[in-house]
This record gives structure tokens, C-alpha cells and sequence, in this order.
């Protein structure tokens, strides 16, 4: 493990291949059950390049009316899907927080999609950490500091990575800048991911508290 800013650390290698491919057939359910669907901006309405969907508890969603946090996938009306135990159990292991996880956003990137930098702060409970899952193409992960304009470095996050995204850097600004293509890496890209997702591309999971953790 890499601790890359103070809460901000790196597990390479996180999942192993065998891990990496039961995760990607339990994504193939899920996005059966939840399909895909474009979010849009605030306000404006122009489209993400990203992908989405979710399970848990909760899913994450955009459009006109803004960024929250609902039950049901925005276009079929169904309650997400269950989180899978391969992500809990990642959570219970990294994570370091009393309560579970209530949403894990699934994010699908094609080789030209990007994420411009943002700040996760649409949860009620910064005391628990974000956690990423990485599985197909290597991304060019961008990170900062508290303020849009302060300094950033980069990451690669591979096939099978986990990130922790907590304490003092729980709301740092960060993005991803592209998707690696897989022919300038070795080794390259990871399981098969499921039909959903582009060619070339790559699956981010976020697992999020949302709610406020009750204490003793
Ligand atoms: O895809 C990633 O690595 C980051 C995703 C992200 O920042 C988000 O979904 O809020
Ligand atoms: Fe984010």
C-alpha cells in the first residue's frame, strides 16, 4: 500500500485475477438488472462522457434537478440491486469505518471518456471514507488538495486497485484525465469486462456512506 497524501492511500493489486473476474460476473448482473443510463449536468443538461449505474441501498444520479442521492435507477424505477460481497468485504477490510456502505456508484468508461475534477461531497457523513475499485483499463487518476486550484499530482489505477479516499483527504478534488490504452502497458488490461461496458474500457466502483453514521 501507498499512502499518497495523508487518507489518500493506493492498494495496487488490491484483487487478484481470480477476485477481478467474479467481481466483473457480478457486475454483469447488476447491469443487467440496472442498465446504464447517461447522467447530466445541473442546471445545464449536457450529457457526462461516463456511463452509470449503482446498487446498495442507494444510487447516485444527476440531471437538470441536480446531484443526489435515491433509491430507485432513474429510468426503470426499480430499487438498485444489492451490493455484491466481494465489495463489502472489500469495505470491512479497508475502509476502517464503524458503518456500512449504503451506495456503490458503478461507473463505465470507454477509451475516450474522462471525469473532470470534482469534489464527493453530495453524502451527509465525511467520516467515513470513499473507496474505489478499478477493474479493466489502467486510468490517469488526477488528485489535488481542498481547493480546485491547488497543485495536483497523478496515479495509475489498474485492473483489481483499490483507492481509499479518506481523513484528511476525504474531499479532495480529483478526476480521472483518460483511460490508458492497454498496448502501452504491461501487462495489460484485466478480465473481459461485461458487454456494457466499451472496448478498451473500464469499470470504477465507489463504495459511500451517505447517511450520517450514528454514534454510541
Ligand atoms: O473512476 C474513478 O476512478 C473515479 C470516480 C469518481 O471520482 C466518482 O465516481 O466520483
Ligand atoms: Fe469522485
Amino acid at each position: 500500500m501507498i499512502e499518497l497524501a495523508p487518507g489518500l492511500i493506493h492498494h495496487p493489486g488490491y484483487l487478484d485475477a481470480a477476485a477481478q473476474a467474479a467481481l466483473v460476473a457480478d457486475l454483469a448482473a447488476i447491469l443487467r438488472e440496472a442498465p446504464p443510463f447517461t447522467p447530466t449536468m445541473p442546471r445545464t443538461g449536457k450529457p457526462f462522457s461516463v456511463r452509470m449505474s449503482n446498487c446498495g441501498p442507494l444510487g447516485w444520479v444527476s440531471d437538470r434537478a441536480g446531484y443526489r442521492y435515491q433509491v430507485a435507477h432513474p429510468e426503470t424505477g426499480r430499487p438498485w440491486p444489492a451490493m455484491p460481497a466481494a465489495v463489502m468485504r472489500a469495505w470491512h477490510d479497508l475502509a476502517a469505518c464503524p458503518a456500512e456502505p449504503e451506495a456503490c456508484l458503478v461507473n463505465l468508461y470507454g477509451p475516450g471518456t474522462r471525469m473532470g475534477l470534482h469534489q464527493d461531497r453530495d453524502e451527509v457523513e465525511f467520516d467515513a471514507p470513499v473507496l474505489s475499485l478499478s477493474l479493466g483499463a489502467t486510468a490517469l487518476f488526477r488528485y489535488g488538495g481542498l481547493e480546485r486550484n491547488a497543485p495536483t499530482r497523478s496515479v495509475r489505477l489498474a485492473s483489481g486497485d483499490a483507492l481509499v479516499i479518506g481523513g484528511p483527504s476525504r474531499l479532495i478534488f480529483h478526476g480521472v484525465d483518460r483511460i490508458l490504452s492497454p498496448d502501452l502497458l504491461a501487462p495489460a488490461a484485466g478480465p473481459a469486462l461485461p458487454a456494457a461496458v466499451p472496448a478498451g474500457g473500464r469499470l470504477n466502483l465507489t463504495l459511500r456512506r451517505v447517511s450520517a453514521i450514528r454514534r454510541a
